[in-house]
C-alpha cells in the first residue's frame, strides 16, 4: 500500500486527477478494449473531478472509450431527487465530460427486484473484463462505498443497511434531517473493489484521520472496512494534512520517503523509456537511407 500525502483537498484532488489521466492514457483504450473505471460519489471526490473536467476540456484526456461503475446508490431515492447518487455524478461530472452516458453505470436502487440488481452489477463488471481502477472515498466510520463496520470483507454488490454514523453524516445533504436519509444503499462490496487491478481512496479533512489511522496503522478489521485495502496488491490512498493528524510520525516519515524513492524510479524509468524510443527511432530511419 502507499499513501501519498498532499498540503490540502485540491492538491489531492489534482494528484489524483493526473494519476488517473496517466493510467488511461498508458491504457490506451479504443471501443473493444475501453478502461474500466470505478467512482465514488461524496464531497472528498470533488475536487478530483474538477481538475479531470479541466483536463478534458483542455483536450488534454478524453473519456470517449472509457466505461464507469460507480460504488454506490440509495434505495428509494427517486433517481431525478436532488441527492441521488444519478444526480451527483451527472451533475458533478459526467455532464461536463466526454463519456457517452451509455458507458456509465449506476446501481438502480428502485429496480423491482433489488437482489438481482445487484447480481446483475457483478456480471456486467465481469462482463467487460474486471474494474481496472478504482477509486473510492471514506465514510467517518472507516466505510468503503456503503460497507459499513462489521461487513464482510468478502462481500459482493448488495442491500445493505446504513449505519447510524453514516445516517447522521448524511444528514447534510437532507437538510439536517436524519430522517430524510435513506436507511438502505445498494453498493458494491469489498470483495468487488479489491477485485480492481488498482484502488485509488481519498481522504481529506480531519474528520477522517481516526478512520485512516485504524485502516493503515491497525490490522485488517471488519470494523473499518477500508483496511481490507491492505490486502490488495496495488493499493494508492492519498490524502492531505489534516487527514494525517492521528497518524504516527513515523508512519508519515516512512510514507513520504517511501514516496521519494518511487519518483526517483520512475524518473529513472521514463528516461530509460525516452533513451529506447531515440534509438528505436534512429535505427528506423537508417533503415530507410
Ligand atoms: N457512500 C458514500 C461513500 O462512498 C463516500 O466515501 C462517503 C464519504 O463522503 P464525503 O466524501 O462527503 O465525506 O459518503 C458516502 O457514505
Amino acid at each position: 500500500m502507499r499513501l501519498t500525502i498532499r498540503d490540502d483537498a485540491t492538491a489531492v484532488g489534482d494528484y489524483i486527477a493526473n494519476y488517473i489521466g496517466k493510467r488511461i492514457k498508458e491504457f490506451n483504450p479504443t471501443p473493444n478494449k475501453p478502461f474500466v473505471l470505478g467512482l465514488p460519489t461524496g464531497s472528498s471526490p470533488i475536487p478530483t473531478y474538477k481538475a479531470l473536467i479541466k483536463m478534458v476540456k483542455d483536450g488534454k484526456l478524453s473519456f470517449k472509450h472509457v466505461v464507469t461503475f460507480n460504488m454506490d446508490e440509495y434505495v428509494g431515492l427517486p433517481r431525478d431527487h436532488a441527492e441521488s447518487y444519478h444526480t451527483f455524478m451527472f451533475r458533478e461530472f459526467f455532464s461536463h465530460i466526454d463519456i457517452p452516458p451509455t458507458q456509465v453505470h449506476i446501481l438502480d436502487g428502485n429496480a423491482e427486484d433489488l437482489v438481482g440488481e445487484c447480481e446483475a452489477y457483478e456480471l456486467l463488471i465481469k462482463s467487460f473484463g474486471g474494474i481496472e481502477l478504482f477509486l473510492g472515498g471514506i465514510g467517518e466510520d472507516g466505510h468503503i462505498a456503503f460497507n459499513e463496520p462489521g461487513s464482510s470483507l468478502r462481500s459482493r454488490t448488495r442491500i445493505k443497511t446504513l449505519a447510524y454514523d453514516t445516517l447522521l453524516a448524511n444528514a447534510r445533504f437532507f437538510k439536517n434531517d436524519i430522517n430524510a436519509v435513506p436507511r438502505m444503499a445498494l453498493t458494491v462490496g469489498v470483495a468487488t473493489v479489491l477485485d480492481a487491478r488498482e484502488v485509488v481512496v481519498v481522504v481529506t479533512g480531519q474528520r477522517k484521520a481516526l478512520a485512516l489511522s485504524k485502516a493503515i496503522e491497525e490490522g485488517v478489521n471488519h470494523l473499518w472496512t477500508l483496511s481490507a485495502l491492505q490486502l490488495h496488491p496495488s493499493a494508492l490512498i492519498v490524502v492531505d494534512e489534516d487527514a494525517t493528524a492521528e497518524l504516527r510520525v513515523k508512519t508519515v516519515k516512512y510514507f513520504k520517503s517511501i514516496e521519494r524513492v518511487q519518483d526517483m524510479v520512475e524518473a529513472q524509468q521514463a528516461e530509460i523509456r525516452a533513451k529506447h524510443k531515440s534509438i528505436l527511432a534512429a535505427g528506423h530511419a537508417e533503415g530507410h537511407q
